[in-house]
């Protein structure tokens, strides 16, 4: 993902931008298209996006499946890293770990965050992005964490 945050920042200054933005970061990974995220904020340390409660996204009970937010959530965690890591490093998921805390009755925002300090770390670090999705009302429908490894790049 060249350059992403770059082109969210170009993109957000205009109206349909963000939706351009979230149209884009499909591509890179095409799973996220099941999602359909939307993001709504980018940068270093938050990023927020939405998934619509459409008929696709649903689970047997009629509320947003699970692995639709949590495909939201890593969505917002890559945006989140490549908004904040510094340029000589590079980042992998490592694990994710969520609870399912309340129903997912409505259309879902999903926020991921950091700590500023954790990307200032060296060598080869764990970092943790707190990652939930929170419904209409304001309740979490998930929560947990995301492990990024995070590692100097290789000499070219
Ligand atoms: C790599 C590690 C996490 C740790 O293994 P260790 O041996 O302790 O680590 P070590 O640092 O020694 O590196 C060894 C080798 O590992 C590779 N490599 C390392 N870093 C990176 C990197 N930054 N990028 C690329 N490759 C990297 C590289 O080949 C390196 O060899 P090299 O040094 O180049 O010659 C391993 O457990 C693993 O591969 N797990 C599966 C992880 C996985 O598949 N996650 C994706 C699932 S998430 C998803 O699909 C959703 C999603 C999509 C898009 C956006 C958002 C979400």
């Amino acid at each position: 993902m060249p350059d992403t945050y770059a082109l969210y920042r170009r993109l957000a200054a205009y109206p349909q931008g963000r939706r351009v933005f979230s149209l884009v970061f499909e591509q890179a990974a095409p799973y996220f298209r099941s999602a359909r995220p939307r993001f709504v904020e980018l940068g270093p340390n938050r990023a927020v996006l939405t998934v619509k409660k459409r008929r696709r996204v649903q689970n047997h009970l009629g509320t947003v499946h699970v692995i639709a937010i949590c495909n939201g959530l890593e969505a917002a965690m890559g945006a989140l890293a490549e908004a904040s890591i510094p340029s000589t490093r590079r980042w992998i998921p490592k694990g994710m770990a969520v609870d399912y805390t309340a129903k997912a009755t409505s259309d879902i925002t999903c926020v991921a965050e950091t700590d500023p300090a954790e990307w200032e770390r060296t060598g080869d670090v764990e970092i943790p992005v707190r990652v939930k999705g929170l419904r209409a009302d304001g309740t979490a429908v998930v929560e947990g964490t995301i492990r990024l490894w995070v590692t100097d790049k290789p000499a070219r």
